[in-house]
């Protein structure tokens, strides 16, 4: 048995699984193995005593040509160095080509070179995968970025502690602005809620999500104050890896995380005029494309907005688009001040003690009827937030399981030897930074650096106690 193998070597050439030439010096193939004629759909009679490269390794993949001299298994035969190729195709007696992974080894006889023999196989399945393997990690990395975004959104979102907060008031311009958020809430119609600060805006803007179609898909704000003009547009739009200085990751913007959804744009009035353009460009369009990139991204979007300024008034003044204004001020809810709507006082003073008891572990039972009367009395410029942070500064202070006010509410100027509340202190002293900054936040001369605070942590504070700039 042993022998018959021995003295006929081409039986054991052609029951090999890859395919097997023998070329001479001339590059003519003098062998040729069943596998290799499986593979190319070459006979072996029509390649032998033939020079193979130009039947089907005359070319690339891309078609280019690739002249014999270039030709890994012709140089063997010319230097008698063995080679392994990885990035080649050949292409079968049909035209068609597939990839490749050849060795080319020197033949040598009695010292001499004689010729050179390549053994190649099909790597086109194993590339395949590869290239789905590929895909399908990209598409991992790609999910795994999304939730990664999301999650720090949600988080943020959490430490926002609204949840509690629901639409108190049975006035009639509370009632009537009720009726609106029901009705268009089954519409996808842009809505422009204005109002003064504290008055519940954003409140407005969520239940007006709930209530809608897209209660189940993402609600997503911006603050557009609380960003710097050249970082709102990446927050926005999102930016791709190095669209610039500091942009390490491709980074989503909050148009992208709320598709399908709504995006509620807050402060709408600050957002500078360059983004104005870009941001009518997406209600009109629903076509975006993230900071240093190409790609144009499409979006399905509710949008909300909201802002306390008189909107019409900066159209006038050439600081806000009038096409935009009009692209938002499809259906505008008004929400009323508070001292429009007195008669909810009580109402909303028992929804926050509510609240208080449950966040400081008490157990108010409600107001005494002077104080009652006296907050009846005050006109409230700071609206619902500011009877919130009275009646929580009362909680505080409070012995007793009925509130009632410990100093008399004034709207003047508190620096009269009045004891501020941590908050208002704050908010005086950054207010004196700011002015003394000429309104400039960040940079070495900026507040934040004469604060000894992070310029986010600095916006985050102006924002929470109400600090426009
Ligand atoms: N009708 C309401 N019933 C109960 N609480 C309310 C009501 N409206 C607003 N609030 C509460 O008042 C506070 C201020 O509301 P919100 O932040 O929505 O106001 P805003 O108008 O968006 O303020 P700003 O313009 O300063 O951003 C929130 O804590 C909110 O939960």
């Amino acid at each position: 048995m042993i022998k018959e193998f021995l003295n006929d070597p081409t039986l054991l050439l052609n029951a090999v699984g890859e395919g097997i030439y023998g070329f001479d010096l001339s590059g003519n193939a003098v062998f040729v193995n069943p596998a290799a004629e499986r593979m190319t759909g070459w006979h072996a009679d029509e390649l032998l005593g033939k020079k193979i490269h130009q039947y089907h390794h005359h070319t690339r993949k891309d078609g280019s040509p690739y002249p014999a001299d270039e030709c890994q298994i012709y140089c063997t035969m010319f230097d008698g160095k063995h080679r392994h190729v990885t990035d080649e195709v050949f292409w079968r007696k049909d035209g068609s080509h597939f990839a490749v992974e050849y060795t080319s080894t020197p033949v040598y006889k009695n010292g001499e070179l004689i010729g050179a023999v390549a053994i190649f196989r099909d790597v086109s399945k194993q590339q395949q995968t590869e290239l789905a393997l590929r895909d399908a990690l990209a598409q991992v990395q790609h999910l795994s970025e999304q939730l990664q975004e999301e999650n720090a959104y949600l988080i943020s979102e959490l430490n926002e502690d609204w949840q509690d907060s629901g639409l108190v008031g049975k006035s009639h311009s509370f009632q009537t602005m009720l009726e609106q958020i029901t009705l268009v809430s089954q519409t996808n119609s842009t809505v422009l809620i204005l109002g003064e600060n504290g008055t519940g805006k954003e409140l407005v803007a969520r239940n007006l999500h709930r209530l809608s179609t897209r209660a189940e898909q993402p609600f997503i704000k911006v603050n557009c104050a609380a960003f710097s003009a050249n970082l709102i547009e990446s927050e926005l739009f999102g930016h791709e890896k190095g669209a610039f200085t500091g942009a390490n990751e491709r980074r989503k913007g909050r148009f992208e995380l709320a598709d399908n959804g709504t995006l509620f744009l807050d402060e709408i009035a600050e957002l500078p005029l360059e983004l104005q353009s870009k941001l009518l460009r997406v209600l009109q369009e629903h076509e975006f494309e993230r900071v240093g990139g190409t790609h144009t991204l499409t979006v399905n979007i509710r949008v909300i907005a909201a802002t306390n300024r008189n909107l019409w008034q900066m159209v006038e003044q050439g600081s806000f688009r009038m096409d935009l204004y009009y692209r938002l001020n499809v259906f505008p809810i008004r929400v009323p001040a508070l001292r429009e709507r007195k008669e909810d006082i009580p109402l909303l003073a028992a929804n926050i003690i509510n609240q208080l008891n449950k966040r400081l572990g008490k157990h108010f039972k409600g107001l005494t009827k002077t104080t009652l009367a006296q907050l009846a009395n005050y006109e409230w410029p700071g609206n619902i937030r500011e009877l919130q942070n009275i009646l929580e500064r009362e909680a505080i202070l409070s012995k007793q399981n009925v509130l009632q006010l410990s100093s008399a509410l004034s709207d003047k100027d508190p620096a009269s030897g009045v004891v501020l509340s941590l908050d208002a202190a704050q908010k005086q002293h950054i207010c004196t930074v700011l002015k003394q900054c000429h309104g400039k936040i960040s940079g070495e001369d900026g507040a934040a650096t004469l604060l000894e605070l992070p310029e986010s942590t600095l916006r985050s504070k102006m924002k929470k106690l109400g600090i426009k700039y």
